[in-house]
């Protein structure tokens, strides 16, 4: 069994079914990468790793313990964190305080708040500014930041690069490659093709709720690819 499992996913909110037999799995520092089409259930599929969804049927696991069923915090003791897609940053709390507040889940690692800093210096400048005075870059990167000091085996992102410039995505690039170097595993939910090509493994494409194929991110714009992603 892989380190993250989900096994035949069906899933959705309410009465909705928007999941469908879904499986994947990500190793322990294997980095995975979910493209589709607004609508195709990419963002409900991390919320259940989470516990923030209804399950119908099927199942996800975190090191063999089942976590569709759990709180969120309990997925991430067990070592996957969750950079969300609005990035969820307490306006009300500093940078710092931000950051540290994953320290309650006491995985011990390389990540601390020195190594964060190291990742992201902008963080470091602004430790004692109140999340509500950061610009998106610096939100993005403190959602990320807080993420990786629960030191998780695999660090789950949900559209890192939304509403950022290109110049900011470059940064973030970066970042994540440094953190992939690291030995720490990524599942990442992005419409820049490029980011998943140059931070991820191998990528999947979903629709409508399923996973319709993936592949090496290296062969992603190759040809045998291209009915993946038509409509
Ligand atoms: N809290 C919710 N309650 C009911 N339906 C929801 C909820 N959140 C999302 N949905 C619906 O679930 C479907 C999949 O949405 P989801 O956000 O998972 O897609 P996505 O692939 O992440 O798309 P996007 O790129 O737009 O975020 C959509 O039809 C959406 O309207």
């Amino acid at each position: 069994m892989s380190f993250l499992e989900i096994s035949d996913l069906t899933a959705g909110y309410g009465k909705a079914t928007i999941l469908r037999n879904l499986s994947l799995s990500v190793d322990r520092g294997e980095s995975v990468g979910i493209v589709g089409r607004n609508g195709a259930g990419k963002s409900t599929l991390l919320l259940s790793i989470f516990g923030q969804t209804r399950v119908f049927g099927g199942e996800i696991r975190v090191a063999g313990t089942r976590t569709d069923t759990l709180p969120a915090y309990r997925a991430a003791h067990l070592g996957v964190s969750f950079s969300p897609q609005g990035r969820m940053v307490l306006p009300n709390l500093t940078v710092q305080e931000n950051l540290c507040m994953s320290l309650a889940t006491n995985r011990k690692g390389d990540w601390t708040l020195e190594g964060v800093f190291d990742l992201f210096p902008v963080l470091r400048e602004r430790a004692r500014a109140p999340g509500m005075a950061l610009s998106g870059g610096q939100l993005q990167m403190l959602a990320i930041g807080r993420a990786l000091m629960a030191n998780p085996e695999v660090l789950v992102l949900d559209e890192p690069t939304e509403g950022l410039a290109p110049v900011l995505v470059d940064v973030l690039t970066e970042a994540l490659l440094k953190v992939r170097a690291s030995g720490t595993g990524i599942l990442v939910v992005e419409q820049h093709h490029a980011l998943i090509r140059a931070v991820t493994d191998r990528f999947v494409v979903m629709a409508k709720g399923e996973i319709r194929g993936g592949g090496a991110s290296a062969d992603m714009a190759a040809e045998e690819n291209a009915h993946l992603f038509e409509l």
